[in-house]
């Protein structure tokens, strides 16, 4: 029996397995949310300690897989964890600030709880270094794009590779064939477009500050707004990053930035909560039409993550409209509470529409394996 403990510190959660990885068995597993909020642990330190005190006997576990959220481009496979690994995670830092030093907290705590295995490293970058230069290019001077790598990297890979692999299965149809978008809507929030498997494009850009309407985080806008509020509103570089990274998307146009929240909210008649959810979904439906047409089509969509995988009003009101696309929901099938992988679209649809959960924690244990024992 080879167990993989894997730790997924995301932005607002420490998710958390222990895996049989031949058999695929979760051996324990649970989460530490709203971190930072009132009644939650303070930070990622406190909240790994927690889950490392619970752990138990540990004898049986051969690694520690840690998601890592940036790789930049020096990273395109999982990699066990040195000292110059880690200095390299800890550099991307400015590149990914609400994630890799969440990242590098919990290697640390681990490594100190688990110190005779090997550690590694999953980069949620890494499935998409596939995407052709024209879907990560950006235009502007090329030189200096190239020297301080400024190009789209994407995120989420680890979850759009393992949904976009399920999904395939779940429909009996062989990956290779198949355009697929993944719609990853957590905390973080990213639309991939997967081509026979390969990510063509994604909406996450140089950090995963770009694309969707996120819980904290604004996603696409003018780049000029930066300037702009610079020149007009005195508000410096630090203070931008600030706004855009952690008081801006739901939290910014509501005063919540937890979905459940703005939900509630809208269903109380909330104007600013209802507009929210109105940009919100706007925003989805463009990057929904984009990867459409950059597919030249589509076969499946899947909602993933803790809104796509848990709302299914919001995934309704995501896809309403799109008949003429092929993409239909059936009420009964969508509105039906349950964890399992399903289809939500009416038998015989154009385009498969499914809710997979997403599993981070059990890819990064199978490719920490695969890394180990090479
Ligand atoms: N039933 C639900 N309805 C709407 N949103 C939900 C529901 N359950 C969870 N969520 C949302 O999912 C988010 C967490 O998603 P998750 O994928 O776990 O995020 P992350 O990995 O980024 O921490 C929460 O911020 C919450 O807004
Ligand atoms: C990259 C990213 O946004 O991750 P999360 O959804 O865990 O915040
Ligand atoms: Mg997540």
């Amino acid at each position: 029996m080879t167990q993989v403990f894997v730790v997924n510190s995301g932005s607002s959660s420490i998710k958390y397995q222990l895996i049989d990885v031949e058999s695929a068995e979760s051996m324990l597993s649970g989460s530490v949310e709203r971190i930072g909020e009132p009644g939650h642990p303070a930070n990622h330190t406190e909240g790994l300690n927690q889950v490392l005190a619970g752990l138990g006997d540990t004898s049986a576990i051969a690694a520690v897989g840690h998601r890592v959220v940036h790789g930049g481009s020096l990273f395109a496979d999982a990699t066990v964890i040195t000292p110059v690994v880690e200095k390299a995670i800890d550099e991307l830092s400015a590149l990914a600030p609400l994630h890799n030093p969440a990242n590098l907290l919990g290697i640390r705590a681990a490594r100190v709880a688990l110190p005779g295995v090997p550690h590694v490293a999953v980069f949620d970058t890494a499935f998409h270094q596939t995407m052709p230069a024209d879907a990560y290019t950006y235009a502007i001077d090329r030189a200096l794009a190239e020297k301080h790598g400024v190009r789209r990297y994407g995120f989420h890979g680890t979850s759009h590779k393992y949904v976009s692999e399920r999904a395939a299965l779940f429909v009996n149809r062989p990956l290779e064939s198949l355009k697929t978008i993944v719609l990853h809507l957590g905390n973080g929030a990213s639309i991939t477009a997967i081509d026979g498997g390969r990510s063509i494009d994604t909406s996450m850009g140089l950090t995963p500050l770009q694309g969707l309407v996120m819980g904290t985080r604004s996603g696409d806008l003018d780049p000029a707004v930066l300037t702009h509020l610079h020149r007009v509103a005195g508000l410096s570089v630090d203070e931008l990053d600030d706004l855009l990274n952690r008081r801006s998307g739901l939290l910014g146009l509501t005063g919540s930035g937890d979905m459940r929240d703005v939900q509630q909210a809208a269903a109380d008649g909330d104007e600013a909560a209802l507009a929210a959810l109105a940009v919100w979904r706007h925003r989805i439906r463009h990057y929904l039409g984009a990867y459409i047409a950059q597919l030249g089509g589509v076969d499946v969509v899947v909602f993933t993550a803790g809104v796509g995988e848990n709302n299914a009003l919001l995934r309704r009101r995501a896809l309403a409209g799109l008949e003429f696309l092929g993409i239909r929901i059936d009420d009964d099938r969508n509105e039906l509470s349950s964890r399992a992988e399903r289809r939500i679209s009416p038998d015989g649809a154009a385009v498969e529409v499914l809710v997979i959960p997403t599993n981070e924690e059990l890819e990064i244990a199978r490719q920490t394996l695969a890394v180990t024992s090479a």
